[in-house]
């Protein structure tokens, strides 16, 4: 392979599929020039995080992806069935004080279809689980200062025109854009993890103007090639809507307890790759990898072109990975400046963003006054 040529390429046409499957293999020296070249592509030197809030609204999902803790079953005693709306603004104004300023509601997908589920919302006089989320989202927006931003997987168009209302930006990982994997142990029990359905909701929220939180999750058994390729779908969506605000580069961490709770992680050589090579493909957006995902090694992500860690809680746990715990947040900002970079904190929803073509008036003039407290 001819990686000089390659790098040329990102100058100008810009890379296609079979360049980025090459550049997803690269080994040795090549490794090291791939790094030097993504960390150029940089638009700046800051490296940003969100104060975060984490809201578990529901558990219940109609998925069962082979990788996840999260969900739980309704027969669970355990089980966060509906989390109380009185309760969530409560913790919601403690955290006020700590200074957070995201709300991040993160649930499982389609909870409704469940029975428990519809028992629960109908006793709190609601229909369904985005009319509740809606709900929870005016409250937050009323009665608080934190931004709503939420991570429910798949919404279908009216509810995304809904929920838009009432959140400054909204996420949902495509994990991986292969079919393949829906008959493997990753995804053949979740019906909501199908490209075809994810892509279209990426896109419905690109038409509604949403401004956007996507990414790809490593090491579920995926190959190059089907990394390129989602990778590669991901930008079409980009190019065409241009509503993608920042791409998430997850590694698989294993769960006591789940199917692939044997299965292996993914090497540090395999997210260097995939970091740079998603800066090389998304320069203009922010490249995000947890930094908890990664404790020991996450400030080599800053070398190959990751620019930012996501959202940080100083009060709740990353439910989704609740074996690991955030960094403190200074001893983030010390791990930023020794590589030479700046640490700011940032809102859920970028600069480029808070305009009218993106935000209501009510969502602009609180997002307006939230950005005033960014220091
Ligand atoms: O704490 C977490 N936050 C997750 N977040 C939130 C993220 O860390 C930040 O809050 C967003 O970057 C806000 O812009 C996600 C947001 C999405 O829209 C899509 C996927 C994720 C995944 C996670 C996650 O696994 N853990
Ligand atoms: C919220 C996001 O968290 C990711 N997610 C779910 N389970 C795991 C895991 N075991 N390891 C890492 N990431 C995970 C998925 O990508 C999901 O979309
Ligand atoms: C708790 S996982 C994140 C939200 C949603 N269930 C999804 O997988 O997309
Ligand atoms: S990752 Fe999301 S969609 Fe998959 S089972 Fe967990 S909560 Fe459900």
């Amino acid at each position: 392979m001819n990686q000089t040529y390659i790098f040329e390429k990102t100058n100008k046409r810009g890379l296609n599929e079979d360049d980025v499957v090459n550049l997803l293999n690269s080994k040795r020296e090549e490794v090291n020039q791939l790094m030097e070249i993504a960390n150029h592509k940089r638009e700046s030197n800051i490296i940003t995080y969100s104060k975060n809030m984490f809201i578990p609204v529901t558990e219940i999902c109609r998925n069962a992806c082979g990788y996840c803790i999260f969900k739980k079953s309704p027969a669970n005693p355990d089980a966060i069935i509906l989390k109380d709306k009185k309760d969530i603004i409560v913790k919601l104004k403690e955290s006020e004080k700590y200074g957070c300023k995201e709300a991040l509601l993160t649930f499982g997908e389609e909870a409704d279809s469940d029975k428990v589920v519809q028992k629960e919302l109908k006793k709190k006089g609601y229909v369904s689980i985005v009319e509740y989320v809606y709900d929870i989202c005016e409250n937050i927006l009323n009665e608080t200062e934190l931004l709503p931003h939420t991570n429910g997987g798949v919404f279908e168009y009216e509810d995304l025109k809904a929920l838009h209302e009432v959140n400054v930006s909204m996420g949902m990982m495509i994990e991986n854009s292969s079919e393949r994997l829906m008959h493997t142990i990753a995804h053949e029990n979740s019906p909501g993890k199908d490209p075809g359905l994810r892509l279209e909701a990426i896109a419905n929220a690109g038409k509604l103007k949403i401004p956007y939180t996507t990414g790809i999750l490593i090491g579920i058994g995926e190959t190059k090639e089907e990394i390129a390729k989602s990778l590669m779908d991901i930008q079409k969506l980009q190019n065409k809507y241009g509503h993608i605000q920042e791409l998430i580069v997850q590694n698989f961490r294993s769960k006591k307890g789940t199917p692939m709770e044997n299965y292996p992680e993914p090497s540090l050589l395999d997210m260097i790759r995939t970091v740079s090579v998603s800066k090389l493909l998304f320069n203009d957006l922010s490249i995000q990898v947890p930094p908890n995902l990664n404790y020991e090694t996450n400030q080599v992500f800053l070398l190959c072109g990751g620019d930012d860690w996501g959202g940080i809680s100083p009060l709740t746990k990353d439910y989704v990975n609740p074996e690991a715990s955030w960094p403190q947040i200074k001893q983030l900002k010390l791990l930023t400046n020794e590589c030479g970079y700046e640490f700011k904190e940032r809102l859920a929803i970028y600069d480029k963003y808070i305009n009218s073509n993106y935000l209501n008036d009510n969502l602009l003039n609180k997002t307006l006054k939230m950005r005033n407290k960014l220091r």
